[in-house]
């Protein structure tokens, strides 16, 4: 399995996207899972369970393991799903350095990139249908961050502050 740096070393500019569920979520990430695998703009998709609907593994061991993956850098981003989304995006935003959110549009999808940074998109399988999901999956990965964007100082507000709590 190649890690994240190995891939960028390779001169791709894929992502390395990591996908997580419990038992509510686990339908929705299975197809979430297929179409990030057929996306041009994925080198690698890794799979941290649940492994079946039946698993009722609690949704924080899973969402933990991916935002863990996140921080270290083995992963560029991830996408985490539960009944609502929020349990996982709660979950890994106690993660320092993630920066999750929940979004069932496609405008917050956008935004959560473009204004926040954010690596780690969560769903709620409870919410969201799958074609729905589709949507908001493709727009997510169509964005990247502007390290020169105007959001930029707001996002390192929130840096300034979790080093200064948790560094
Ligand atoms: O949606 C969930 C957490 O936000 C999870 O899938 C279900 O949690 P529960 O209602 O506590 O069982």
């Amino acid at each position: 399995m190649c890690t994240v740096s190995d891939v960028k070393a390779g001169g791709e500019d894929r992502f390395v996207i990591g996908v997580g569920a419990d038992d509510a979520g686990f339908a929705l990430k299975e197809r979430l899972r297929e179409l990030l695998a057929g996306d041009p703009r994925v080198a690698e998709v890794r799979d941290f369970g649940v492994r079946e609907a039946t698993d009722t593994e609690p949704y924080p061991n899973v969402g933990l393991k991916v935002a863990e993956e996140v921080a270290a850098g083995r992963l560029d981003r991830a996408v985490l799903v539960c009944g609502t989304g929020i349990g996982m995006a709660i979950t890994a935003n106690k993660v320092p350095g993630v920066r999750a959110t929940t979004a069932h549009d496609t405008y917050s999808a956008e935004r959560s990139v473009l204004s926040n940074n954010c690596q780690v998109l969560t769903m709620g399988a409870r919410v969201v249908g799958p074609e729905l999901a589709a949507r908001i999956l493709d727009e997510w990965l169509g964005h990247r961050f502007d390290p020169e964007s105007a959001s930029a100082r707001k996002i390192a507000v929130i840096a300034e502050y979790e080093d200064a709590h948790h560094g």
